[in-house]
């Protein structure tokens, strides 16, 4: 049994179809890269994987078993920005999700319980190369050191299911090889299942051990509503393929065009 399946999927906001018949199995621990035109419905499918929002039609599973339709611990998400809780320092953010989860209702750890907490923390902060920011504030941080943060949030829950969207597009392009780095390095630790937003195909091809293209097979100039986006390439990859890389991003940019226009 796949690990997560997407059968016949769609997804419609009043009268526009965002995505359409989407078919999907992904094993646990692969890294999908995702890559399509703006408002392809990409991160709508984050969403839809995250439990925020709830397929139109299709089925949605984890191990066999519907999506829970609510965000839980088995699912953590990044953003592009703001991830981050800007009135905690960087140690509190990673700790909160343990305290919360330990203690709902009070949101707080005492004695051995806390010391426990905090010793996983600084393990992750590690990881992450954050223990000399433990005690600073995110405002404090440069755009790269927020996404650790952000990451470092999200994994300290051992979720099953990373959902990052667009974590690095806000970031320099020297910082984000340095980011790619440190990702591929926690997904090989963690053997989390990815699937992560991005626009840039190249990190596309760079990161993922599957790349997935949201694409609109369909177009009708007169109503660009009328048709979603589906899967229109789903690849392993892992190795370089000058003319596949050039199919993809010819098609996607002709989406786009098509879209704006
Ligand atoms: N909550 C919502 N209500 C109505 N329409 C929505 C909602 N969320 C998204 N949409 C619409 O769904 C379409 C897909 O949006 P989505 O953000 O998923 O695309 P995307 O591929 O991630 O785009 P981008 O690459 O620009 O982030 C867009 O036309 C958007 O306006």
């Amino acid at each position: 049994m796949s690990f997560i399946t997407v059968n016949k999927l769609w997804k419609e906001y009043g009268d526009q179809i965002v995505l359409e018949n989407l078919n999907l199995e992904v094993k646990q621990g692969e890294f999908c890269t995702l890559v399509g035109a703006s408002g392809c419905g990409k991160s709508t499918f984050l969403k839809m994987l995250l439990g925020q929002e709830s397929a139109s039609r299709g089925e949605l599973l984890l191990d066999g078993q519907a999506f829970p339709g609510e965000p839980d611990r088995n699912r953590g998400i990044v953003f592009q920005r703001y991830s981050v809780f800007p009135h905690l320092t960087v140690r509190q953010n990673v700790l909160l999700g343990l305290e919360l989860e330990q203690k709902p209702l009070l949101g707080k750890l005492f004695g051995a319980g806390r010391r426990e907490a905090l010793e996983k923390v600084d393990a992750m902060l590690e990881s992450v190369g954050l223990t000399g920011s433990a005690q600073k504030w995110p405002h404090e941080l440069s755009g790269g050191m927020q996404q650790r943060l952000a990451i470092a949030q999200s994994l300290i829950m051992r979720p099953r299911v990373l959902l990052l969207d667009e974590p690095f597009g806000a970031l320099d392009p020297g910082i984000r090889g340095d980011m790619h780095d440190l990702l591929l390095k926690l997904w090989q630790e963690t053997g989390t299942t990815i699937f992560m937003v991005t626009h840039d195909l190249q990190e596309g091809f760079h990161l993922g051990t599957r790349l997935l293209v949201f694409d609109k097979v369909r177009n009708d100039p007169h109503d660009p509503q009328a048709f979603g986006a589906t899967i229109t390439y789903d690849l392993p990859i892992g190795r370089n393929d000058r003319q596949l890389f050039d199919d993809i991003n010819k098609s996607v940019s002709e989406t786009a065009r098509n879209q704006a226009a």
